[in-house]
């Protein structure tokens, strides 16, 4: 296990480095590019955007979550035989992602989050960023140029012209995904439907993990 990377922020040695941690869990990714892929995920604890109709509340507050060090968590990764790990939230970029990210590449995993773009600065080294931008929150600016996947949630049918605008500011190479709120999908899968088949360059995505009812 590496235990020379200092952080850069704090210079604190990365295998010291604490999160607090909501849960993690060995599944299948079941949303966006990635979907269907086995996947070990992390869930750190912390968001203040908001979202109305979030499916991780218990994820919102940052101090009530155990914490865990980056040698704890590359442990616990590597005690599973896939090497895609996902960091998602609440709202993980609150937190340096740098020395964890950092750690789980040494280790030989792929890395990959799940973010709102809401943050001060982004951190970590990424091989995939799926960006999901909210109306509640601005997103930093600076993500969009290292934006992998565009994954758009659709509650209500005026969000669509929000979300298609994003796909003007992100890399032309980005997947571009609408999601449909888990609750609303009786009114929002019509239209995304159609959309989609006037607008080829746009995918659906599906939060299947719920349909497969696994984590
Ligand atoms: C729980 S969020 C955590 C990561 C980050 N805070 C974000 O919003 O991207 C993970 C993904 O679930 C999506 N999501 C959350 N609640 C949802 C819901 N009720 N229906 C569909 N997608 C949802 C988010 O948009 C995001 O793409
Ligand atoms: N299986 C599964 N796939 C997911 N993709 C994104 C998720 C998330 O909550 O970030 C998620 C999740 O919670 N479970
Ligand atoms: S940004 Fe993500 S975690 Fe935060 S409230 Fe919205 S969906 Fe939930
Ligand atoms: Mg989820």
């Amino acid at each position: 296990m590496q235990s020379k990377l200092k952080d850069i922020k704090t210079g604190a040695k990365s295998d010291v480095f604490e999160y607090p941690v909501m849960e993690s869990f060995y599944t299948i990714q079941g949303e966006g590019k990635y979907q269907g892929h086995a996947a070990y995920f992390i869930r750190l604890g912390g968001c203040d955007v908001g979202c109305h109709w979030c499916d991780v509340k218990e994820s919102w507050p940052v101090d009530t979550h155990p914490r865990k060090s980056v040698i704890e968590l590359v442990n616990e990764a590597l005690a599973f035989p896939c090497r895609l790990v996902v960091i998602t939230g609440g709202e993980p970029l609150m937190h340096d992602l740098g020395p964890l990210t950092e750690a789980l590449k040494q280790a030989g995993f792929q890395t990959n989050i799940e973010t709102s773009g809401v943050c001060e600065e982004v951190t970590g080294t990424w091989d995939w960023i799926c960006f999901s931008p909210k109306k509640f929150k601005e997103p930093n600016p600076a993500i969009l140029h290292q934006v992998n996947e565009l994954k758009v949630v659709i509650f209500h049918p005026s969000d669509m012209a929000w979300a298609t605008a994003w796909a003007d500011k992100i890399p032309a190479e980005a997947a571009l995904y609408l999601q449909p709120e888990w609750s609303k999908q009786e009114t929002i899968n019509p239209l995304i439907v159609d959309f989609v088949k006037s607008n080829p360059r746009w995918r659906i995505s599906v939060q299947t993990h719920k349909f497969l009812q696994i984590p």
